[in-house]
């Protein structure tokens, strides 16, 4: 199975009016990878989905699935199946029924398609919800029956539209969990779109980061956390993002780049050669971040250790791993090593 479904996006360009959605978005999904697709609001990631699914079509450029050119397959006859953010589930039907109509419209015999349903819905935990209509479930049980809806079209490719954004943090967090090992079980090509840079990093196998309708660099997550390729992803990928200090400033550089520290690469310590003052502490309970300001005017943001007896208005002394500063050119915003 996993040597099926890969998706191939060849100059792919979409515009809405004088908004263009897509630029030229070349990527390869390998088959049977679960690629995770992140950026900002606006910057094409359901719009990549849909042409995917058939349910828009590009202006320009190719998709193809096991290098098979879909543009004239409808979206009911392409091998995907695609979960909404909103799980778009029919509201007058129950589970049962919403999980069954696709096989019915495909002319399953009823008995079959119950049954394949409840299999669908048992391994997904929601065998108990079948009599209920949707809106008699709760958000995480809804995203289970638009899963379960899911893998009953036994696509070739998954195509997962933010499918977590509305549950709270611990359902969050254990579907999160759920979901790798469905992947993993299942071994479907899977693009998975979110805004969760806690999914960005641990859910795929790759992550693509996109802006502005271009993808900006695509590789496995630490890899991308790493070495971002440009400001732009440098900048996008970690929460809180990396200090960017144009010329280098405080932290040693030339005029023409920009040197990039991530939090957590800031220490602490007393003999460091950079001076701040703390204008802010957030405690986070397992860790601390310090909003700083050098004389200069600079901003840095320090990720510290839980209690780390720190108040607005200290003076602080930090130093920065020397082994992770980034460096950009300026002009272009391109990584220099
Ligand atoms: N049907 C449409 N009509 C007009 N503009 C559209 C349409 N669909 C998308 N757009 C525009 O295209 C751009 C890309 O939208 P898209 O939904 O792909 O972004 P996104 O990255 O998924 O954003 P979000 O994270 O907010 O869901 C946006 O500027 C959006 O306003």
């Amino acid at each position: 199975m996993g040597e099926r479904g890969a998706v191939r996006l060849e100059s792919l360009t979409r515009s809405y009016g004088r908004v263009v959605a897509l630029d030229g978005v070349d990527l390869e999904v390998r088959a049977g990878e679960l690629l995770t697709l992140v950026g900002p609001s606006g910057s094409g990631k359901s719009t990549i989905l849909r042409l995917v699914a058939g349910l828009d079509r590009p202006d320009g450029g190719r998709i193809l699935v096991d290098g098979q050119d879909v543009a004239r397959i409808p979206p009911h006859r392409r091998a995907v199946a695609m979960v909404f953010q909103d799980y778009a589930l029919y509201p007058h039907l129950t589970v049962l029924a919403n999980l069954t109509f696709g096989l019915r419209v495909r002319r399953v015999r009823r008995q079959e398609a119950e049954r394949r349903a409840r299999a669908a819905a048992d391994r997904l935990g929601i065998g108990e919800l079948l009599d209920r209509y949707p809106d008699q479930t709760s958000g995480g049980q809804r995203q289970r029956v638009a899963l379960a809806r899911a893998l009953l079209r036994e696509p070739t490719v998954y195509l997962l539209d933010e499918p977590l954004a509305s549950l709270d943090a611990p359902l969050r967090f254990a579907t999160r969990a759920e979901l790798i090992t469905l992947h993993r079980e299942l071994g479907t090509t899977t693009v998975h779109v979110t805004h969760d840079q806690a999914e960005a990093m641990t859910l795929g196998d790759r992550v693509a980061v996109l802006d502005r309708g271009r993808v900006r660099q695509v590789g496995p997550p630490q890899q991308v956390y790493d070495e971002p390729a440009d400001v732009f992803v440098a900048g996008f990928l970690g929460s809180p993002p990396m200090n960017l200090v144009p010329g280098g400033g405080v932290l040693g550089g030339a005029d023409d780049v920009t040197v990039g520290v991530r939090p957590e690469d800031l220490a602490l310590d007393p003999d460091g050669p950079v001076g701040a003052a703390v204008e802010a502490v957030e405690a986070l309970g397992s860790e601390t971040i310090l909003l700083t300001r050098c004389p200069d005017g600079t901003r840095l943001t320090v990720r510290t250790g839980p209690r780390p007896g720190v108040r607005p208005g200290d003076e602080v002394r930090l130093r920065a791993d020397p082994g992770r500063l980034h460096r950009f050119d300026t002009a272009s915003g391109r990584r220099l090593r």
